[in-house]
């Protein structure tokens, strides 16, 4: 356990509760966050619309950090609908997007170089507009984060929320950050802090003479707000400024919801950005109320009567690690599900990039496809018995409050699911305790780290990841240790209650092996040897089975089966020992008295004693090596290893298990032969031919383990429950297309083939409505 959490530790997993460790093993599902965790968690403002005006966009920016990087192009729209150059811009904008993954950490020299030499953008450069001006003020105000360069490190610093400081990197470029304006005299009144519960965030600030007078009359105070598009939108009874304002109607409010979609659809989180004239100064008396009722009046008071100046498309992109860290989890029976706060279509977007759900949604089943991406207003309003009905649960909710990421837990629970759930918030903490297994986030509040039992601390999803293939494997040496443990109990209780049967001409039952010799074994040589097992290294398969079955624990059918059949094995085999060197060499002379005294008659006994210790004692170290896997040969521990004769380097791997076991095999000498000892305390004596028996009976042990465990193989006998990917496997290649573009080889060619044919016509559908495809992992073959 210990050596576990250090290994986490490296891994970026802090864990506050060792059991949690070994649970994550157990998880059948995860719940997660997006942004930061699934996502780089770095924003950029990929994509700026101005109502009836412009639509700027944000070119080879790579660092999103650095406002001076990348340029700023804009495309003039004539017409009152934005739609048409935005969807111009789409396709270019999807080439850069899915670069962008690849691009983020390639050094700054090596992207300009190929910047550079791209042919100029014919568009024109940006130009600066009272529209433009009006959407900056807003976007810089209505924003906590700063954005400065620092001297000394000669890069950008930021600090902040990562939207926040994309839009504050965006002002930026136009010379219009906070610090500036700031310096040019806008004074802040009030604030209205972003929640996540409501999705938006407003400040009210004072003009410096005449500046804000294109907006607002000089004497006035200014609303600045910005947040979730459909919230905003709501509150905004007009849209843009000066002569193309307009008045919100319910068709203009459609286009702009149209606009959201397009950039949502491209996975970027959209916000509007508004602004309203406040009648006169706004007095800081107004916002010091005293109570949260007065505050949440006042609020609602200000946020209304907006007028919407534009909105903002912000990328995140995925991160690199995601999706392959996505493809594990569903080899490994864990089905992940993504509760973000974003909109549906961004949610949906990014959720096909890392492979959550199917680029393509025909290929689910036509009862699936419709409850795999949910709104968490449609979530909360369903009873639990319609929640209960749906074929499966949601895979992605967006739109999430943190009472759906409760309800979501109940609704896994009540489906027997293991759930693992991630949160970063403040309101984040009660499904992190409800949750089997809470996961904080590092950069998250102090409150979701407490009421989490593991704690990432650099975000990373494929650290959760890494963190249940930990837990499996602490889970597996755990069967290990206890499989060891019981098997050789097993055979000892065999040998002692057969050896009641040794009755001498006295009438007492003779021991095949003293009380010292057992307490010796189990002391001195066998613990070691369990402890090496608990540091065994994972293997392959760990994540290829489902996971384990949280109300069987350790005790599955087939830990309890092999201690039996090796226990047993075990018994036959000392037994044997005892009996051909007393009934075979010796006549069945059993002595006189010999459990406690070393006498000339006891001879017989005694060496048959020394004879049956050390083969015990052999056969306790031996399935220590044995049991490093419960199904595969001890010679031929890695499939894939070709190598004629492996033995020797598999069994060296665990270098604390070889040596507690060749040690332990050695010390059966000198507690054999040093005198006075033997005969005195562990009543046995030298011995000489015996020796062969010992061996021999230690081979005969090993054969049979080695033929049972090819008798699990061959009739796959008490196997774990094979993964079954269902419809469709998560972060699986199935819907990226092609894939022997990018490496080519006959069998690629032949799956694509194969894969070609099947995707073909109507037989997708027919997959879809009839067989669900179900691929089977063996486990442990
Ligand atoms: N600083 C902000 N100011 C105003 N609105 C914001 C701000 N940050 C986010 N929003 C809006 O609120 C929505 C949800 O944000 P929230 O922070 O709740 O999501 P999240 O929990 O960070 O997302 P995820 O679950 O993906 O990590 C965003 O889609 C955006 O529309
Ligand atoms: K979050």
């Amino acid at each position: 356990m210990v050596v576990a959490v250090t290994v986490m530790r490296k891994a970026n997993v802090v864990v506050r509760d060792l059991s949690a460790l070994e649970a994550l093993g157990g998880v059948t599902n995860i719940c997660s966050d997006k942004t930061g965790t699934l996502t780089e968690g770095a924003m950029i403002v990929r994509q700026a619309w101005i109502p009836s005006s412009h639509v700027y966009t944000v070119h080879d920016s790579q660092n999103p950090s650095d406002p001076t990087k990348g340029r700023v192009v804009y495309t003039q729209s004539k017409d009152e609908t934005p739609q048409e150059p935005v969807e111009e811009k789409t396709r270019d904008f999807d080439k850069e997007r899915s670069a962008a993954v690849l691009k983020f950490d390639v050094p700054d020299e090596k992207l300009n170089i190929s910047s550079s030499k791209q042919p100029q953008s014919p568009e024109p450069e940006t130009k600066m507009t009272d529209e433009l001006r009006a959407f900056l003020l807003s976007s810089a105000l209505c924003n906590l984060a700063t954005v400065r360069f620092d001297q000394e490190e000669e890069k950008w610093q930021t600090t902040g929320e990562p939207t926040e400081i994309a839009l504050q990197v965006f002002a930026h470029r136009f010379n219009h950050g906070k610090k500036t304006l700031e310096g040019e005299g806008w004074r802040q009144v009030a604030e209205f802090p972003f929640d996540s519960s409501i999705k938006r965030m407003s400040v009210i600030y004072n003009a410096p003479e005449a500046q804000g007078s294109f907006i607002a009359g000089s004497d006035n105070s200014i609303v600045f707000t910005k947040g979730a598009v459909e919230r905003i939108l709501d509150m905004c009874a007009f849209a843009g400024i000066g002569e193309s304002q307009q008045p919100m109607t319910d068709e203009l409010k459609e286009s702009v919801l149209g606009q959201m979609n397009a950039l949502a659809s491209q996975g970027q989180r959209v916000l509007a950005v508004a602004y309203r004239p406040w009648e006169g100064r706004f007095t800081s008396k107004q916002s010091s109320s005293s109570s949260a009722e007065e505050d949440d009046k006042l609020r609602s008071t200000v946020e209304q009567n907006l007028v919407l100046l534009g909105l903002a498309g912000i990328y995140d992109p995925p991160r690199r690690e995601t999706k392959p860290s996505i493809a594990e989890c569903s080899q490994a029976g864990i089905k992940v599900h993504m509760l973000t706060g974003d909109h549906p279509e961004t949610a949906k977007a990014i959720a096909k990039e890392v492979g959550i759900i199917p680029r393509n949604l025909n290929i689910l089943p036509e009862s699936v496809a419709a409850s795999v991406v949910v709104k968490a207003t449609e979530f909360d309003k369903m009873t639990d018995a319609e929640i209960d009905a749906l074929e499966e649960l949601p895979l992605v909710i967006a739109r999430c409050a943190p009472d759906t990421k409760t309800r979501m837990i109940e609704a896994l629970r009540r489906r027997g699911a293991f759930m693992a759930m991630t949160g970063d918030g403040v309101n984040d903490a009660p499904s992190l305790s409800r949750a089997d297994v809470g996961i904080a986030m590092g950069s998250g509040s102090d409150v979701a780290k407490s009421a989490a039992k593991i704690v990432l601390t650099d975000d990373k999803f494929n650290s959760i990841v890494a963190a249940i293939r930990e837990g499996r494997r602490m889970f597996d040496n755990i069967q290990k240790f206890v499989l060891h443990l019981l098997t050789s109990n097993v055979g000892e209780v065999i040998l002692l209650v057969a050896g009641l049967g040794f009755v001498d001409d006295m009438g007492f039952s003779v021991f095949p092996v003293s009380p010292l010799q057992i307490i010796w074994i189990n002391m001195a040589t066998s613990s070691f040897p369990a402890f090496g097992l608990g540091r065994e290294a994972a293997a392959q398969e760990v994540m290829r089975k489902l996971p384990q079955d949280k109300k069987r624990g350790v005790f599955t059918n087939q830990i309890i089966v092999d201690m039996i059949v090796y226990g047993i094995l075990m018994g036959a085999c000392t037994l044997c020992t005892f009996c051909i060197i007393i009934y075979g060499a010796n006549g069945g002379n059993l002595g006189y008295d010999c459990n406690t005294k070393f006498s000339d008659a006891c001879i017989p006994v005694f060496r048959a004693r020394a004879a049956t210790f050390a083969l015990l004692t052999w056969l306790i170290l031996i399935s220590a090596w044995e049991f490093k896997s419960l199904r595969r040969s001890m010679f031929r521990l890695n499939p894939n290893d070709d190598s004629f004769f492996p033995f020797f380097r598999d069994i060296y791997s665990n270098r604390f298990l070889f040596w507690s076991v060749i040690v332990g095999s050695l010390s059966v000498f000198p507690v054999v032969y040093i005198p006075f000892l033997n005969t005195r305390f562990f009543k046995h004596t030298g011995i000489s031919w015996e020796w062969a028996l010992s061996v021999g009976f230690t081979l005969v042990f090993v054969t049979g383990i080695e033929l049972w465990k090819l008798a699990k193989r061959r009739f796959r006998l008490l196997e774990d429950g094979a993964v079954q990917r269902g419809h469709w496997g998560q972060g699986g290649p199935e819907d990226d297309g092609p894939r022997f573009k990018r490496t080519f080889s006959m069998s690629s060619f032949k799956t694509w083939v194969s894969f070609s044919r099947r995707e073909t016509g109507d037989s997708v559908m027919m997959r879809a409505t009839t067989q669900p495809r179900v691929a089977h992992v063996p486990v442990q073959v």
